[in-house]
């Protein structure tokens, strides 16, 4: 099996249950390193199966290495994986949920995700101008006419975010009058999200380049003692997004899927999600018109300007919003103290 940038790429995984679905995926993540999220009780023993390389944190470790930042990191929320994030020292994350096995493709061939998200990586994005034969740098396809010759070199890609068979990432209210549904769908296509147009990010399977990125990937708070979950991929989606615009890097959706084995409850999924099913309807807008500055040229500086706007553009929703603008900035502070910048190391 082919194992592209083995030794560039973390495999990030939060998990609350087992990680017996790595047998699964043994022939194509074995080469990678894991970096484990283990949330919930942190006196729980979680087995990773032998033959794999990893780290594994808790919420002891947590707390231990972020100290007074720790609270920004959630707790018995899957958003917990975004520390993940922050300890990994690699180029490349891809991050996956411990309920999604090894898809199909419709041939019958297992799909090798990592190969897949690291083409759409290494492949560049075309924000500015839609291609309508999809992704135009994929064997057996190309720019078609019309598509402005001084658009075709495209930009760098900062995220792949891939699909699922199977059970499909609904929120509760579509799960509880659709709960049968499955996505039996395969769509053999990879395609770049337009600039100035929000997605739906899932953190189901998902990579993206932490040098272009990862300090925009925070998963906000969420789950024990906050008023919302189930919002983490959502909120570092909508922020990732208009950063990666106002940079002018590509955001892809499509390929490659994952099987996903299990419904969550669509009654405590309703409890968690409900309240983001109305506030959304005001934080969309707020990000659809959001414009950063100029000065804000990094990751950094455009998050710490999105934490400025989202206290003053969002504080009046609720006062989660004030805090979450603090975990945004702590956030930061955090990533900061795990990833000083090159020259302070040269010292
Ligand atoms: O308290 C928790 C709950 C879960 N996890 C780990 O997070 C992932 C996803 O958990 P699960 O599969 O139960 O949830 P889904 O509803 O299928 O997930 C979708 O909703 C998003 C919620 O944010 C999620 O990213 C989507 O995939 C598993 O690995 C659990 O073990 C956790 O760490 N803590
Ligand atoms: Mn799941």
């Amino acid at each position: 099996m082919s194992a592209p940038l083995a030794d560039q790429l973390d495999i990030v995984i939060p998990t609350i249950r087992n990680l017996d679905f790595l047998e699964e995926w043994r022939p194509f993540f074995q080469p990678y390193h894991l970096i484990i999220i283990q949330d919930g009780d942190p006196t729980k023993r979680i087995y990773v199966p032998e033959g794999y390389d990893y780290e594994l944190y808790n919420r002891n470790d947590i707390e231990r290495i972020l100290g007074d930042k720790a609270w920004a990191i959630s707790f018995k929320d899957s958003a917990c994986r975004c520390f993940g994030f922050m300890v990994s020292n690699k180029k490349y994350i891809y991050t996956i949920d411990d309920d999604c096995f090894v898809a199909k493709d419709p041939s019958g061939k297992p799909i090798n995700v990592l190969e897949q998200h690291i083409k759409n990586l290494l492949t560049p994005s075309t924000p500015f101008f839609f291609n309508t034969l999809y992704d135009p740098y994929r064997e057996g396809a190309d720019f078609v006419r019309g598509y402005p010759f001084s658009l075709r070199e495209g930009v760098p890609t900062a995220t792949s975010h891939g699909l699922w068979m199977n059970i499909p990432d609904y929120d509760a209210p579509t799960q509880m009058v659709k709960p049968r549904e499955r996505n039996k769908r395969y769509v053999d296509a990879v395609m770049t999200v337009p600039k100035g147009t929000l997605y739906p990010m899932c953190g189901m399977n998902l990579a993206f380049d932490r040098d272009l990125i990862g300090a925009a990937m925070y998963f906000g708070l969420m789950g024990e003692g906050q008023p919302i979950g189930r919002y983490d991929d959502m909120w570092a989606g909508w922020c990732t997004k208009v950063i990666c615009d106002h940079l002018g890097v590509g955001c892809k959706t499509g390929l490659p899927y994952v099987w996903h084995s299990k419904a969550s409850n669509p009654f405590t999924n309703l409890r968690k999600e409900y309240k983001g099913i109305f506030w959304q309807e005001e934080i969309i807008p707020f990000f659809q018109n959001l414009t950063l500055s100029k000065s804000s040229t990094n990751v950094e500086d455009c998050y710490l300007e999105l934490a400025d706007k989202v206290r003053k553009g969002l504080g009046h929703i609720d006062p989660y919003f004030s805090k979450l603008a603090d975990g945004m900035v702590a956030w930061i502070e955090g990533w900061r103290l795990l990833n000083p910048p090159a020259a302070s190391l040269e010292k």
